[in-house]
């Protein structure tokens, strides 16, 4: 089943700020942040603010970065400041669990984004059952979609939608899908899901087309879609929030968000605490060029430090080999590889 959405709107936009963009803020986010943040959001009117470590409810790790606040107090001072927006979380199966579930839901976490590579579909069949037995809203997330056909992709969003997920997101996770390459994929869910599921896309700016690409998924019936406040998230960020929101607006797509007040939130609450804004740069362009996870990004970097090779080239490598979420230590090998051939 579809989620319920207000008529009066023709998409709905999910804000993942204080989740993706906790990539490239290497994951410390204090509370303070996510209360300023989310006020900020929840006065201009965002419906689903997503509150997790960047790599989903179990993320904080040796491997993928410590979060510097648990993210179980992020997640509870989002709903606390939240006057109408339901805050989401992130789970990717195997690095969060159920009982991870139970936690978030427990703190007051109302919508359930559950995660997977674009052909593993599988691993999620129990974490939606959860989350909807929880009375939680769900959402599935394919992941790195372009390595994945429209045809496969859609076989993959039915399982998802079986397992009562409500809305299956195209997710771009390296930024390397371009227009059409969007609307095939969207449309090829759209034209399987029918009225069991809804259809969303998630872009990423690797090569500049996060809000283009969103564009053209709503042309191809995508319902729900997501940005980040001045594009804060992993690899070059992700479509900005605040630009998806006027850009829709000027071609008279009704969101229901207030612009002006979204461009206040991008302004005053998250520009001051940004560490490191995400850019385009030869790295992040190679991610999308070479079909690489966002969120490799920052592992590479430390890599190319630790081992004198340019994080471009590691990415150029982990393009080739395609590696996928999860296999961040193959970042490691890859550097070392290198620099040996050095
Ligand atoms: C680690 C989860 C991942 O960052 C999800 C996401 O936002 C994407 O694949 O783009
Ligand atoms: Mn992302």
């Amino acid at each position: 089943m579809s989620p319920v959405m207000d008529p009066a709107f023709d998409i709905r936009i999910t804000d993942t700020t204080l989740r993706d963009g906790s990539h490239a803020m290497s994951h410390k986010f204090t509370v303070q942040n996510v209360r300023d943040i989310v006020r900020a959001l929840d006065d201009a009117r965002m419906e689903v603010i997503e509150v997790t470590h960047g790599d989903g409810l179990g993320g904080s790790s040796f491997n993928y970065g410590f979060s510097l606040v648990p993210e179980l107090e992020l997640i509870k001072a989002a709903v606390d400041e939240a006057t109408q927006a339901k805050i989401a979380v992130l789970l990717l199966p195997g690095l969060g669990t159920i009982r991870d579930l139970d936690q978030a839901f427990d703190a007051g976490a109302k919508v359930a984004r559950i995660a997977t590579h674009s052909t593993e579909a599988d691993i999620s069949i129990q974490h939606f059952q959860h989350a909807r037995k929880l009375g939680m809203e769900t959402v599935g997330f394919l992941m790195l979609s372009h390595r994945t056909s429209p045809e496969e992709l859609a076989k993959q969003a039915r399982i998802m939608a079986d397992a009562g997920c409500e809305c299956v997101y195209v997710v771009d996770s390296a930024g390397a899908l371009i227009l059409d390459d969007v609307s095939d994929r969207v449309s090829a869910l759209v034209a399987e899901l029918g009225d069991d599921a809804q259809v969303g896309f998630h872009g990423h700016q690797n090569l500049a087309f996060g809000v283009a690409n969103s564009v053209y998924a709503v042309r191809a019936g995508a319902k729900q879609i997501d940005g980040t406040l001045l594009a804060l998230g992993a690899g070059a960020g992700n479509a900005p929030t605040e630009v998806l929101a006027a850009a829709f607006d000027k071609l008279g797509i009704k969101t229901g968000v207030d612009i002006q007040a979204l461009m206040s939130a991008a302004e005053d609450a998250v520009k001051p605490i940004i560490t490191r804004m995400p850019i385009m740069d030869r790295a992040s362009i190679m991610q999308g060029y070479a079909g690489v996870y966002s969120s490799f990004l920052i592992h590479a970097e430390r890599a190319a430090a630790r081992y004198g090779v340019p994080a471009w080239k590691i990415l150029e490598e982990v393009g080739k080999a395609g590696y996928v979420g999860g296999q961040e230590d193959m970042i490691v090998d890859v550097a070392v590889q290198l620099a040996g051939q050095k």
